[in-house]
Parts: C-alpha cells; sequence; structure tokens
C-alpha cells in the first residue's frame, strides 16, 4: 500500500500526520508506526497522528507515540493537527475538535496555533518535584544545571524507577526570568529527550505558579525546539482557562510503500 504523509513539526516535536477521513489506515498495526516513526528505517517523528471525521466536532485526532503505542493527548501534536485541518480547507481560523482526553478549541493564525487545553484541577506537589496530568502525565522538577543534565538518563530512572511501567514524561526545569522558565523534557514513548512537549510545557507552568516561582497568568516557556506561551486562570486551587501557544509547520509531504 502507498501512503500518503504529511510532515509537522511544533517547536521541534515533529510528527507523521496522515489524513484518514476514509478510515483506511492500520491503527493496530502498531510495528508499522513504529517503523514510521523511526528515524533510520522510516520517515522518522517523535509520534504519528490521524485526522479522522467526527460526529460532535471539526475532526478527531488519534495519536501514537514513536513505540508505536497510542497514547494520551499531546499538545504540540494538536496544534499541528489544527495547521494540518487549515492546509485540508476541514476548518478555516478557529475549530473545536476531539481527542482522548475530550473537545479542545483552537484558532490559528498563519503558522501560530493557540490550543485549550483541559481543566486541571488536582497538582501533587512533593518535597522535590510537582506532579500533574494536563492530559498527559508530567514530572517537574527545578534542577541546577539544565544546559549540562543527561536527560536521557536522568529522565529514564525517574520514568520507570518512580513511575514504573505506565510511567510518565520527565521535566527538568530552569527559572531564566520571573515569568519565563528553560524546560528539557523526557518523553514516555519516545524514550528520549523530545526538543518540545506541549502537555509538559502546559505542565511546567501550571506547577511553576502552583509553587508561586511566577505570579504571572501568562508564562513563557524556552524549549530546545523554540518558545510555547502558556496562558492560564486560578481558580479555587485548580486551573481553567489554559491555553498551549506557538508555531506549528508543515516540512514536507510524502509518500511512502508499507
Ligand atoms: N509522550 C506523551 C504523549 C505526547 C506528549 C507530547 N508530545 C506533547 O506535545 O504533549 C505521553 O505518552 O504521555
Amino acid at each position: 500500500m502507498v501512503l500518503q504523509f504529511f510532515k509537522y513539526q511544533g517547536t521541534g516535536n515533529d510528527f507523521v500526520v496522515i489524513d484518514n477521513r476514509l478510515e483506511l489506515f492500520p491503527k493496530n498495526d502498531t510495528k508499522l508506526i513504529a517503523k514510521l516513526c523511526d528515524r533510520k528505517f522510516g520517515v522518522g517523528a517523535d509520534g504519528l497522528i490521524l485526522l479522522e471525521d467526527d460526529a460532535e466536532s471539526d475532526f478527531r485526532m488519534v495519536y501514537f507515540n514513536a513505540d508505536g503505542g497510542e497514547s494520551s493527548m499531546c499538545g504540540n501534536g494538536g496544534r499541528c493537527l489544527v495547521a494540518f485541518a487549515n492546509y485540508l480547507g476541514v476548518i478555516d481560523k478557529e475549530t473545536t475538535f476531539n481527542a482522548i482526553d475530550g473537545l479542545h478549541y483552537a484558532t490559528i493564525e498563519d503558522d501560530i496555533v493557540n490550543l485549550k487545553m483541559l481543566n486541571v484541577s488536582e497538582i501533587r506537589e512533593k518535597l522535590m518535584y510537582v506532579f500533574l496530568d494536563t492530559g498527559s502525565p508530567h514530572h517537574v522538577q527545578l534542577v541546577e544545571n539544565l544546559k549540562d543534565l543527561n536527560v536521557k538518563s536522568e529522565g529514564e530512572k525517574l520514568r520507570y524507577g518512580l513511575y514504573g511501567e505506565s510511567g510518565s514524561n520527565i521535566n527538568f526545569v530552569r527559572q531564566s526570568d520571573k515569568d519565563s522558565f528553560d524546560v528539557r523534557t523526557y518523553e514516555r514513548g519516545v524514550e528520549d529527550e523530545t526538543l518540545s512537549c506541549g502537555t509538559g510545557v502546559t505542565a511546567v507552568a501550571l506547577a511553576m505558579h502552583k509553587q508561586g516561582k511566577t505570579a504571572s497568568n501568562r508564562v513563557s516557556i524556552n524549549t530546545q525546539g523554540g518558545v510555547l506561551t502558556v496562558e492560564f486562570l486560578q481558580q479555587n486551587g485548580g486551573y481553567t482557562d489554559i491555553f498551549l501557544k506557538g508555531p506549528a509547520k508543515q516540512v514536507y509531504k510524502g509518500e511512502i510503500e508499507c
């Protein structure tokens, strides 16, 4: 079968994106998805995203990590899929779409996508880190020397050591200004550092606000792949109206025999 695909990236978090409205893609073929994401034997990506029709919204997002397994919500992937839906003419400048964690509102202006994330009510503050779920599970930890940290090995230890087989994404953070933070993320399901993680960046912004590291409800996050902005409202201990904003770009399109 010849498969048409598009390559998108959102601040360096990159994805194979497929228009699956005809439902022809073999979603259960974990090996195929892992091969498509393989950076030597396939197209290469942190994940694979399907755009499908949806009865109650403009489209449905189905997300798979690079290991081929269907995963929880992907913030950068959601932003890229909004850009893809706009490119296909499925939407114009705003949309509501369905994902594994529910309905998401988003707007697109040129290459900038502003994605509404689901509300966060539970934030677990521990001595050395914060844990919360922003559509995917995230461990958030301030570190001294972020630049020289071996994110893969330190992230792996926590991902398996603290969180067992189901795991968590691991975010290492350094405060760079009163309303901005540098973040490096070890991503579950990629099992390596990625240049950016949208639900991770969202988790960092909320965790840093909860811990009183910033008083602003508009936080700028510097990732290895670019800058993302997170805005939110704090209401009775939880967070609502959470928006993840940043660039989402089509890199190329192609065909692959599979
Ligand atoms: N690897 C994550 C899903 C993708 C998250 C990330 N790519 C994002 O932008 O949110 C997990 O298994 O929880």
